[in-house]
């Protein structure tokens, strides 16, 4: 089995799984934020109304919940959704809640590794559909809409049927100036936006061996934009480590079998990857930076659980260093740990030198919602994950995705800028 069908079988207690069996997998850990957490007690207040008991959870010592996609507030309702995240944690004796204000806080596909909250080998499901970033912690992870989260909250467990795995095999490490952003939008161009619906993708090869964990969260996390179930890659040593400097005690390697089958196999030679932009409207419309249309940009966006981790705010600040920006950039670090250590090490006031807006973690302007929204035909370059119409604003702007070094170089150049050519 691969490591997928072995978590699966582990979560079903089952010796052997394979592709489109219908496991009932136990869950380890379940997340909600404050758009589904809401939602998921609209969920309970109906079955409530049918006489279902809703007055405990299976288990509330695995229960997290993050406040990140409407803070700080941006109107009355996100308001009054922190509100009833309170009394939800209050209520049913939840513990770990990561409030805005109240020291840690962050994105929360950020807090699920910066906090050690998700082991490899685990089932974690998320409300929300980038659950698939914690794939690289060597987890099953993957996002679950609101019903099914009130019956995971409520009963511990959830079916699946177990998904066909593609691997993708980066052969050698990556050059300077090229990031594990440009290699998922290359992967994306060339499987498209359903390539991956309902598979696994699972990371491996000399290149992800060489990665960084942050890098292979980045892959993990646009697994999503390819449609996929969920990303993963083997926790080794790196993995390990990574969690135990975070205070997990119990983070072990795992991995599949050395015989693992695999639906599909994709090669890339890390030395031919160069910078990339996904352009308007769709992460499979990718094209070479240096290729790309040369288009006065409007703002910079380095933020979001896709582009603001340590290293990518290290990567834009080692661009961004001793220079001016053109054009509106905005820096928002994913996490509070994350803007703690930027600042700490210097990078904040490298981008403070250059004119950037350093702001607080949230998902504002990622969906669109506040704290920096695009204007009628307004065009932005974002290390986000997606950029569909009105995704970051009005309908009619638009949004490049690309690593945080080219959306350092672009802010720095107004137009879409290869890092080697700055
Ligand atoms: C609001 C939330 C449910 C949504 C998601 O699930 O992905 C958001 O995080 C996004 O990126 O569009
Ligand atoms: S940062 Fe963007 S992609 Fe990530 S969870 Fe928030 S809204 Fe979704």
């Amino acid at each position: 089995m691969n490591i997928v069908e072995k978590i699966l079988a582990r979560a079903s207690g089952k010796s052997q799984v394979a592709p489109d069996d219908v496991v009932f997998a136990k869950v380890d850990k379940v997340m909600v934020h404050d758009v589904s957490g809401p939602g998921v007690l609209k969920v309970f207040d109906k079955l409530k109304n049918k006489g279902v008991d809703v007055s405990k959870l299976w288990d509330p010592t695995k229960v997290w919940v993050a406040e990140d996609h409407f803070v700080p507030s941006a109107e009355k309702i996100s308001a009054e959704n922190i509100v009833k995240l309170s009394n939800f944690t209050k209520n049913y004796g939840i513990e770990k809640h990561f409030k805005y204000g109240m020291g840690q806080y962050g994105i929360c596909h950020t807090l699920s590794h910066e906090e050690a909250m998700v082991m490899p080998g685990d089932v974690y499901v998320g409300g929300d559909s980038h659950t698939n970033t914690t794939g690289a912690l060597g987890a099953f992870a993957c996002g679950l809409g609101h019903t099914d989260i009130a019956y995971v909250l409520l009963n511990g467990q959830i079916w699946f049927k177990v998904p066909e795995t593609d691997y993708f095999k980066l052969n050698g490490k990556l050059p300077d100036h090229v990031m594990a952003k440009d290699l998922i939008l290359k992967i994306i161009g060339d499987i498209g936006t359903d390539g991956g619906n309902y598979r696994t993708m699972q990371f491996g090869g000399t290149g992800i061996d060489e990665m960084s964990v942050e890098s292979r969260l980045t892959l993990c996390n646009m697994t999503t934009e390819a449609g996929a179930k969920n990303g993963i890659a083997e926790a080794d040593q790196k993995v390990v480590d990574y969690l135990s400097s975070r205070g997990a005690t119990n983070a072990q390697v795992f991995k599949g079998d050395d015989d693992a089958q695999y639906a599909n196999v994709y090669e890339y030679e890390a030395s031919e990857m160069e910078p990339l932009v996904a352009k308007p409207f769709s992460p499979e419309n990718i094209a070479v930076v240096r290729e790309a249309p040369s288009v006065e940009l409007d703002k910079s966006y380095i933020g979001s659980c896709t582009g603001a981790k340590y290293e990518d705010l290290e990567a834009a600040a080692k661009i961004l260093k001793g220079k001016t920006v053109k054009i509106r950039t905005e820096i928002l670090p994913a996490s509070i740990s994350i803007y703690k250590r930027a600042m700490e090490n210097g990078l904040l006031t490298i981008f403070l030198d250059a004119g950037v807006t350093v702001g607080p973690p949230t998902c504002g302007a990622c969906c669109g919602a506040h704290m920096g929204v695009l204007a009628k035909n307004e065009i932005c370059i974002s290390t986000t994950n997606r950029n569909f119409p009105g995704r970051m604003g009005h309908v009619e702007s638009e949004t490049y995705l690309s690593s945080p070094m080219v959306a350092a170089a672009s802010a720095v150049t107004g137009k879409i800028t290869d890092p080697r050519d700055l």
